[in-house]
């Protein structure tokens, strides 16, 4: 692959880092289209964020070609700052400003003519919907407003190319669904192209034009989230049980993709056919095994990471 597609906003070619004998990317190509989302999926530890770094010039590569908004990472850097914005795991938020001082201060900083300042600082709290809290201190926002704070002074300086690491890590599910409203219209108002690394797999399927898995540092696949999930063939089914015992023999019995003890249902790799189902129907029968309910899957992006990884996510975070 070129690193010289005009229509790239990010084209990177064999990029490697390694901290010691640790390889965290070993080879890394990917070309994502200006006005996309991208999303680099992964467990923690797979070295998503180390990436990130090493696009947005916080950190250095050990080696390998990146082009960034069409600048070169390594020798345009400020160039490729001026043109990217980043929100992060660690926010950018000071908790003793409020959230209106806080916009300002990134207007401040990124040295925006006067007269607009106010302007942009109350059209991104209207925007955010963050325009009731705007005289309070950051320091009592609640986690959906933190991020979206966040997002918020990123886009003071109005970036080409987004990066959001984790941006709904610890949000509830409600805070979560607005972040993925607010990421769909950044793209589909403001033509930005965004780079988004996450663990949850059904984010990576709401948002991203485009989805890459990382694993031990190589990317094992890049594709749509459609494509992924037809590579994969086959399914899943879920089952949930009745009792505590019964489930825990299924865990430890059938082929597991993934599990939630608290919900008492285990997901079973399977093509989803009626044979297969009966086959595994008459394995718990056999094991005197009650099933509260079953239910059959076409596959989701859960499927494509077990096929690709050999293991859940789930499993992959514990054994760190
Ligand atoms: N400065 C460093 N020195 C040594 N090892 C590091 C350093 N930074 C990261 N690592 C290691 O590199 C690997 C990848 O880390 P990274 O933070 O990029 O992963 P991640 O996919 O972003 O994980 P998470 O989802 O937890 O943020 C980890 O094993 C981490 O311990």
């Amino acid at each position: 692959m070129t690193v010289t597609s005009g229509r790239s906003a990010l084209a990177v070619t064999a990029v490697r880092k390694a901290y010691g004998d640790h390889v965290v990317l070993d080879g890394i190509d990917l070309d994502i289209p200006t006005g996309s989302v991208f999303a680099l999926l992964g467990p923690n530890g797979a070295g998503k964020t180390t990436l990130v770094q090493i696009l947005s010039t916080l950190i250095r590569a050990d080696a390998g070609e990146m082009r960034v908004a069409g600048h070169d990472v390594v020798r345009e850097p400020d160039a490729v700052r001026a043109a990217i914005g980043v929100t992060g795991q660690f926010s950018a938020v000071d908790n003793f400003l409020t959230g209106e001082e806080n916009l300002l201060l990134m207007a401040d900083l990124l040295r925006l003519p006067r007269p607009q300042r106010r302007r942009r600082v109350a059209e991104l709290l209207r925007r955010f919907d963050l325009v009731g809290a705007a005289r309070n201190p950051a320091a009592t926002y609640s986690g959906g407003m933190r991020r979206r704070l966040d997002l918020a002074m990123t886009l003071v300086g109005r970036p080409r190319v987004i990066f959001l690491d984790e941006p709904t890590t610890g949000l509830d599910p409600r805070s979560r669904r607005t972040m993925w409203e607010i990421i769909r219209e950044l793209v589909a108002n403001d033509g930005v192209t965004i780079f988004l690394t996450t663990q949850y797999l059904e984010e990576a399927d709401q948002l991203a034009n485009r989805i890459a898995v990382l694993h031990r540092g190589r990317l094992v696949a890049q594709g749509t989230a459609a494509e992924l999930k037809r590579q994969v063939g086959g399914g899943h089914i879920t089952l949930r049980f009745a009792d505590a015992r019964g489930y825990h023999h299924a865990a430890r019995t059938l082929d597991v993709v993934s599990r939630d003890d608290e919900a008492r249902t285990l997901r079973i790799a399977s093509q989803g056919d009626v044979r297969s189902v009966r086959e595994l129907l008459d394995r718990l029968d056999r094991a005197q095994l009650t099933v509260d309910e079953l239910q059959v899957r076409a596959p989701d992006l859960d499927d494509v990471f077990f096929a690709l990884t050999g293991n859940p996510v789930t499993e992959q975070e514990q054994a760190r």
